[in-house]
């Protein structure tokens, strides 16, 4: 069990979010708490990656934190030779995710690494995994880092993708904002969370429209986009090279 998020609890100066240690304290819990589906999200992409898995290829997982991805992969992956690679360019976050996995037992390799995934090579790829990272990764590096990803996979390969998405215009968008911040409260953060949280990932986190996912997606060359999963303004989806 991981201990509970009261980050935002006491009225502060807000910084902007960064993942430091007081973060991977708390981790598990604020983001089970923040994101609709995440469980399900996790679990899915991990049927996924077993379905598309090739013999002799890589597995990537992208801004991997404490490796929830990496091990819901390793559990279905029942191909031959396939290796497991999660990057993170937090120290705080692989070393505790180093630690987590080596509490787990598997046949299936699994190399931990601490880097910048725009900064990253990608080799003989199956399925890439990019949980709620890309909107991390500053607007005028996204396609470059999605070319690479997709110059890296293999005929057949795929990238599962998770982002938090604005809505088309400014209603909507609140709309989905709105049933977000419902769904915090619900799960016990008060106003003075929501909102400081709010203030600290506005600088550091620039979500897109998913029309704007979608259309880079297919114009980078992926031949079949789906979206499969969808809460609120949160969504995931396949792309298949
Ligand atoms: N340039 C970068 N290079 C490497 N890592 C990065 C970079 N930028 C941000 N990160 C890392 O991306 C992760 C984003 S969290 C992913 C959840 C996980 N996938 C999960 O399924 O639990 C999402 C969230 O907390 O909102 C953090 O660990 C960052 O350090
Ligand atoms: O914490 C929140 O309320 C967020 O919306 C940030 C977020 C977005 C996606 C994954 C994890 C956290």
């Amino acid at each position: 069990m991981s201990n509970k998020d009261n980050i935002y609890a006491t009225t502060q100066a807000v910084e902007d979010f960064t993942f430091d240690a007081k973060v991977v304290e708390v981790f598990p819990d604020m983001i089970q708490r923040s994101v609709p589906g995440y469980a399900t999200i996790v679990s899915t992409m991990g049927k996924l990656a077993g379905q598309f898995a090739q013999n002799n290829s890589n597995l990537y997982d992208l801004g991997c934190s404490l490796g929830a991805v990496t091990l819901s992969m390793r559990r279905n992956i029942d191909k031959e030779n396939c290796a497991i690679i999660g990057i993170d360019n937090s120290a705080a976050m692989v070393e505790r995710c180093k630690l987590h996995l080596s509490g787990f037992r598997s046949q299936v390799p699994v190399d931990i690494r601490l880097g910048d995934i725009t900064q990253s090579n990608i080799e003989n790829a199956s399925v890439v995994a990019l949980n709620f990272t890309l909107q991390f990764i500053p607007l005028e590096k996204r396609q470059a880092l999605l070319s690479n990803i997709y110059q890296g996979l293999k005929p057949g390969g795929v990238l599962l993708l998770s982002e938090k998405f604005r809505g088309n215009d400014e209603q909507a968008d609140s709309l989905l904002i709105d049933l977000h911040h419902d769904f915090k409260r619900a799960n016990g953060y008060s106003e003075l969370e929501i909102s400081q949280k709010r203030t600290a990932i506005e600088n550091v986190m620039r979500p897109e429209s998913l029309e704007q996912h979608l259309t880079r997606l297919q114009s980078i060359g992926f031949s079949q986009t789906q979206v499969w999963y969808q809460c609120f303004n949160f969504c995931s989806m396949i792309a298949i090279k």
